[in-house]
């Protein structure tokens, strides 16, 4: 068997965002339309800070406006719900994005549901869920859709495959098998109380990994020439042991990648897989909100 494709995200989300950076200066210029994110942080936690500083630099890149609010981790639900309402009325903010995970005293589902569904540019608010449930359009979830993009760009017509998806998620698993079902796949979603989840893996053509532990889907999971969508990113200590007591770490997906690489057909690494593309689909969906709050037709220009 020769060695798996290698699947690259990072260069599929810059061709994206090159798309999408030519669309918003076309919008700018015909409609005096400039989309505008608004991204909210509580909290200080570091790895999310970065995501979130990322994310800005990356919308402003691409034309589009960036506000970013960072609240304090003591902020009351009530005070978060109040900025939501501002960000709602706001004409200028076509897109909010509310950093997840919030601390434990402030309930997610309030605030997920206190966005108007129509600026939810992550996909998670109940309407859109149900739209994509029923297939009505909506704004769909980044990290499900990229990685949909990914294997039609590898595989091309989905139809009939049989898709396994690992993890079951409100913001991964359950939409990834939403959109696969629209693309005409047989799919199973598995999670922690599957029975003989190996053997179940082995009988896919394709295989979304999405569960987040760290290398937990072995090369003899996989069915030979498969295509593996790894989803995870965890951060594991140093291989080096010395650099692993300094206190280093890397990032690993969801599949033990040196092993699954030889067996399978395709394969997004980790880093430089799905999570580019994760905020790609951002910029999209930021875009796609503002095109549709002005009554004007989303489609992107093509490459
Ligand atoms: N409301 C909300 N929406 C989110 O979309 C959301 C969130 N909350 N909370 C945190 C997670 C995390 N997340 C990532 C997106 C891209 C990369 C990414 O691009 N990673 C690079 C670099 C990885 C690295 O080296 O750390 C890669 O995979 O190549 C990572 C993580 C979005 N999240």
């Amino acid at each position: 068997m020769p060695e798996a494709k290698r699947i690259d995200g990072k260069a599929f989300a810059e061709g994206l965002v090159n798309r999408i950076t030519r669309a918003v200066a076309e919008l700018q210029a015909r409609h005096g339309l400039k989309p505008g994110l608004a991204v909210v942080i509580v909290g200080e936690d570091p790895a999310s800070q970065i995501y979130v500083r990322n994310k800005g630099e990356r919308t402003e890149a691409s034309g589009m406006r960036s506000d970013t609010h960072r609240l304090p981790a003591e902020t009351s639900q009530d005070q978060l719900l109040d900025l939501i309402a501002d960000l709602n009325a706001d004409p200028g903010i076509h897109g909010i994005l509310v950093q997840l995970p919030l601390p434990d005293h402030i309930d997610s589902s309030a605030v997920l549901g206190a966005i108007d569904p129509d600026k939810d540019v992550d996909g998670f608010h109940v309407v859109n869920a149900g739209r994509l449930a029923v297939g009505l359009p909506g704004l769909v979830p980044c990290t499900p859709l990229g990685s949909v993009m990914l294997l039609k760009d590898q595989m091309g017509d989905l139809t009939g495959l049989n898709a396994v998806i690992v993890g079951r998620s409100n913001i991964v698993g359950k939409p990834m098998a939403q959109l696969l079902l629209a693309e005409s796949c047989t799919v199973t979603v598995a999670h922690s109380r599957t029975r003989d989840l190996p053997a179940l893996t082995r009988t896919a053509d394709i295989l979304v990994a999405a569960v987040g532990r760290p290398e937990m889907i072995k090369g003899d999971w996989i069915k030979p020439g498969a295509t593996v969508i790894d989803v995870g990113i965890n951060r594991v200590p140093s291989a080096d042991p010395e650099k692993a007591a300094q206190g280093k770490t890397r990032v690993v997906g969801d599949v033990a990648y040196a092993e699954a690489v030889a067996v399978a057909g395709a394969i997004t690494p980790v880093p430089g897989g799905v999570g580019p593309m994760t905020i790609a689909c951002l910029l999209m969906n930021t875009y796609t909100a503002a095109c549709r709050s002005a009554g004007l037709d989303p489609a992107l220009p093509d490459a």
